[in-house]
């Protein structure tokens, strides 16, 4: 028996926050790509439809990259084709590549989002391509995108540290964002990937990428490995960030990424974003239900900390 404590907090302190934050909810993809067990593609599917009626206003769906790579991506086309199209939710899905997103497009994406990195190390250990390489793969499928009037959202990985290069320079995250957005990417992800920043890191590095581009079209992704993913998301919303990436239950994870573990869990951004009043359109109750099936069907308990208090799983 699930109960949510409707705490009401001061949102005195909130003047210079979001009226509202879009959530984008990435389990399907980032939260199940590194399990290791094959999921089938129902419980996918599932999942995915729970998320869209919890309201959940972006999912992404899944990956079009190798299966060679990611075995767990591999069904990718039956997931999206499979999952009911809510009117007003967007299901973007990754592309690595051109035959990725052509693949993608053939199954019936209306969105994609290209994936890169400050790190050289991670860049090679993930897609197999320098920095350089893998801007220019991203610059073929924009080019493709634009043209057949598909948006695509950009995401960086490794920028508060790499798990390879260490400390990453704010700097450097400008200089990728600069690039993607200029390139054509109407939203910047930025990732925690292995979730070692800490909210002044954050801070720093944000600071340097606003120069480059517009608050507006930034989005954080936030790892929870050090326990800092909601404290470190909420530096960002202060500093007027107002997309925000998370997957229910905490899942998730990249598999080139040394040390990654779960996602911020959505029920907790949530939870914080409704005790400051800030406006999302999801419905807790059903995402906590989404949460404890992928969690059953995944044999797995929640790292959801809203989860754990109101369902003892
Ligand atoms: C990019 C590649 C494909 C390069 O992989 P490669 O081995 O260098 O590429 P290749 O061109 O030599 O191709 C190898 C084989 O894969 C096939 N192939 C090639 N491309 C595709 C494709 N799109 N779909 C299906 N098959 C593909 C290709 O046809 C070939 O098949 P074969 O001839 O051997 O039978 C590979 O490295 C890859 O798929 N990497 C993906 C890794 C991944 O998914 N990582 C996790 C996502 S990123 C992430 O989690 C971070 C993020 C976004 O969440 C943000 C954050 O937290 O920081």
């Amino acid at each position: 028996m699930m109960q949510i404590l409707q705490t009401k907090v001061s949102t005195s302190s909130g003047g210079t926050f979001p009226k509202r934050v879009k959530i984008v909810e990435v389990c399907p993809r980032d939260g199940l790509q590194n399990e290791k067990n094959i999921i089938p593609t129902p419980t996918k599917i599932k999942l995915i439809d729970m998320l869209s009626e919890a309201g959940l206003p972006v999912i992404e769906a899944t990956s079009f990259v190798s299966p060679k790579w990611v075995p767990q991506m591999a069904d990718h086309a039956e997931v999206l084709k499979g999952i009911r199209k809510f009117p007003g939710i967007n299901y973007p899905v990754l592309t690595p590549n051109f035959k990725g997103y052509q693949a993608a497009v053939a199954a019936g994406a209306k969105e994609v989002a290209i994936f890169g990195a400050v790190s050289e190390l991670f860049t090679r250990k993930n897609i197999n391509c320098s920095i350089d390489e893998s801007l220019q793969q991203s610059y073929e499928i924009l080019k493709a995108a634009q043209a057949a009037s598909i948006p695509v959202r950009g995401y960086i990985s490794c920028v508060l540290g790499c798990p390879y290069e260490g400390k990453i320079s704010p700097a450097k995250v400008a200089e990728v964002a600069k690039k993607l957005y200029s390139m054509g990417c109407y939203e910047i992800s930025l990732g925690d990937t292995i979730g070692v920043g800490t909210p002044g890191i954050m801070r720093d590095m944000l600071s340097a990428v606003m120069h480059e581009v517009p608050v507006a079209a930034l989005a954080v992704h936030c790892h929870d490995t050090y326990g800092q993913a909601l404290a470190n998301t909420l530096m960002a919303l202060q500093m007027g960030v107002s997309v925000v990436d998370s997957s229910v239950a905490g899942l998730g994870g990249c598999p080139y990424a040394q040390g990654a573990s779960g996602n911020l869990a959505t029920e907790d951004l949530v939870y914080m974003l409704t005790g400051l009043g800030i406006h999302t359109g999801v419905n807790l109750q059903k995402l906590l239900e989404a949460g404890a099936f992928i969690c059953q069907a995944l044999n797995r308990k929640t790292s959801s900390k809203v989860a754990q208090a109101t369902c003892k799983l």
